[in-house]
């Protein structure tokens, strides 16, 4: 898609807004050319070339009306304006943000939270002035056009020169359009930079204080800024010069008028009335070349900007941000509204299982009250009854790196429990996630009872299966709102939950209990509290299948033990899959798949991968644990 269609299926989402918004900038553009017609009939009556039928004093009557009506379309215009832009802007964000949700969770943005945050503020914002300012152009050339057939019925010769540095105008934007858009992109750019360093150095101020990086830190950010600082400079002293190319050159257009119009009146072919209309529209053909000068450069700048936005949609159709739904406000409308994007997905699910666009189960990864909204629209899956769950021939390598997982098998029985192990980056993390849809499998297939799952994204999640992630994230919120993350569960249920996830005495010892705030990502809480308070947001969901990706990272012993006691209490015929090298899990797995570089180096009991694995008698005396 090309920016014109982008900018075009803007206009479209709301034509009738879209027009309401031109007619009443049209008005007040072109409502100057009343007041133009005013002030010439009032010189023109003082010099006696004229009778104005009402006296000079009806003409100031009216020209005060004409002022009054005008403010009054103004205040018309700021609230259709108003209207369309934070519509517009706000369906390219909501549907960027849902798309954002879709992706595959551990691949959902293609770069750095704060460059993502940078595209949704400041390329839908240019996206918003480009259409806004193609308004005033519109309105303007209207404006243009009544008055040159005014102007040219006074004096032809004039009137031309009165467009002569429009010509220039637009001819020296279109000379600097190529450089304007490279010069906004490096500015854009830089800017991402920026914003993404700065949400780095907030996530990890503890790292930077441990590591003595402040220094090197904040030289690095220096570096940045100053980036962004000559990359900004060369964008604003651009885009300025071309605005005082555009006003000066008008400058020029009236000292020619004023020169001319000198001649003609000492000839007595021109009136006072004629030269003050003439000066009068000049005035707005001036804002007429600065808007039609902003609206190119937005324009132009619009380019780089749907760039940017498309990147965040990782290779869907860039028709996804400009796609009727509902945002909140008005009518619902579009047929791509939330019921229409889950019967696509649906259609790309397993046969008869409705799928939510949301992956609830990687619910670390989702926020909150979007969970809210798609808990309320019902929008949970529901499959049959699980008898076993396989995958064949899971592959997925990291761009990056090349490392992950290939042509893995695996097959999980109902109620069994199901152990993968292996050392440091053999994959496990990898295995779990391309099972789950949160990493996009590049090959194999994975089926529920027999029956292939085409988007495994959209259906692992409650009641199919829970997640626990290895690093969880927490929001600042109470620990209750944490666990349950707008899910109604009775107390008995919550309870449950946290006595599941052995976190009770914990509960019990924090001062306000599950009303205490957590504080962000959790930090108010130890990283073993994280990892049960997730385990619990897990356990609080009816599943069929849960999974746990290595809780061992901050769990002690004891309670890594206690947790599997009471999971194997209380899951009932739940099947598990659990990421661990510890003898608890171990031990009491139905089947162990050790991973090595990616791939299965051996499966089977514990009994059996002590006498033929090597790796495995080391994990399982602790060799490797460390
Ligand atoms: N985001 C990433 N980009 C590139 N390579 C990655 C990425 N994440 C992991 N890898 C690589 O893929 C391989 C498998 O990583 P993975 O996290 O699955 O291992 P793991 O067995 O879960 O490790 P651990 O025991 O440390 O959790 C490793 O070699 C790792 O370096």
């Amino acid at each position: 898609m090309k920016t014109r269609h982008f900018f075009w299926r803007m206009i479209a989402y709301l034509p009738g807004l879209y027009l309401l918004n031109l007619f009443v900038w049209s008005l007040i553009h072109m409502a100057p050319l009343v007041p133009g017609l005013l002030t010439k009939a009032f010189f023109d009556h003082l010099e006696g070339t004229y009778e104005f039928p009402y006296g000079v004093w009806a003409i100031a009557v009216l020209l005060i009306g004409a002022a009054l009506a005008r403010i009054a379309v103004i205040y018309a215009g700021f609230m259709t304006d108003v209207h369309f832009r934070f519509r517009v802007s706000t369906l390219i964000r909501r549907n960027m943000l849902a798309h954002v949700l879709k992706e595959p969770g551990a691949k959902a943005i293609p770069c750095s939270p704060g460059e993502a945050i940078s595209n949704f503020r400041d390329d839908v914002e240019q996206a918003e002035e480009a259409t806004s300012w193609s308004v005033d152009t519109l309105g303007l050339i209207g404006f243009v056009i009544a008055a040159s057939m005014i102007l040219v019925s006074i004096d032809a010769e004039l009137t031309v020169l009165v467009f002569v540095p429009l010509i220039l105008v637009v001819t020296a934007a279109q000379i600097a359009t190529a450089r304007i858009q490279k010069f906004r992109a490096a500015s854009r750019e830089s800017t991402a930079k920026v914003t993404g360093a700065i949400s780095e150095i907030f996530a990890n101020v503890q790292a930077i204080q441990v590591a003595g990086a402040e220094k090197r830190v904040v030289d690095k950010f220096s570096r940045l800024s100053e980036q962004r600082r000559q990359s900004m400079v060369k964008d604003k002293l651009l885009s300025e010069t071309l605005s005082s190319v555009f006003t000066n050159s008008v400058n020029l257009g009236t000292g020619l008028i004023l020169v001319l119009a000198g001649y003609k009146m000492r000839d007595g072919q021109f009136t006072v009335g004629d030269l003050s209309l003439f000066v009068y529209y000049l005035t707005f053909v001036t804002q007429l070349i600065a808007n039609v000068g902003n609206f190119m450069t937005y324009y132009k700048q619009l380019g780089v900007s749907f760039q940017r936005m498309k990147t965040m949609l990782q290779g869907a159709p860039a028709s996804l941000l400009t796609a009727a739904n509902y945002i909140g406000v008005g009518k619902v409308k579009g047929s791509h509204d939330e019921r229409g994007v889950k019967n696509q997905s649906k259609s790309a699910s397993i046969s008869g299982m409705p799928a939510a666009e949301v992956h609830l189960g990687a619910s670390e990864d989702v926020i909150p009250n979007v969970m809210n909204e798609f808990h309320q629209q019902g929008m949970s899956a529901l499959a049959p009854k699980l008898q076993v769950l396989q995958a064949k021939d899971l592959t997925y390598r990291y761009p990056e790196s090349g490392r992950g997982i290939k042509d893995i098998h695996l097959r999980l029985e109902q109620g069994s429990f199901t152990v993968v192990t292996g050392m440091i980056g053999s994959g496990k993390t990898t295995l779990i996630r391309t099972l789950l849809g949160l990493l996009p499998a590049q090959h194999g297939e994975i089926t529920w009872n027999g029956e292939r799952i085409a988007a495994p994204a959209d259906f692992f999640i409650p009641p199919q299966s829970a997640y626990t992630a290895q690093i969880p994230r927490l929001y600042s919120d109470k620990l209750s709102s944490n666990i349950l993350l707008g899910l109604s569960a009775s107390e008995e249920q919550l309870n449950k939950a946290i006595h599941g996830a052995v976190m009770e005495e914990d509960v019990a010892h924090l001062q306000l209990g599950l009303d205490t705030m957590v504080g962000p990502r959790g930090v108010k809480l130890s990283g073993g509290q994280v990892q049960r308070t997730a385990a619990a947001r897990m356990l609080v969901r009816d599943a069929q299948l849960y999974v746990f990706d290595d809780l061992s990272s901050a769990l002690d012993v004891d309670t890594e033990r206690r947790l599997w006691e009471r999971l194997f209490q209380d899951r009932g015929e739940a099947t598990c899959l659990v990421v661990s090298h510890r003898k608890a899990a171990l031990s009491r797995a139905d089947h162990i798949i050790v991973l090595n570089g990616g791939a299965i180096e051996a499966e089977g009991t514990a009994e059996y991968l002590l006498k033929v694995s090597e790796s495995f008698r080391k994990l399982w005396h602790g060799e490797e644990a460390g």
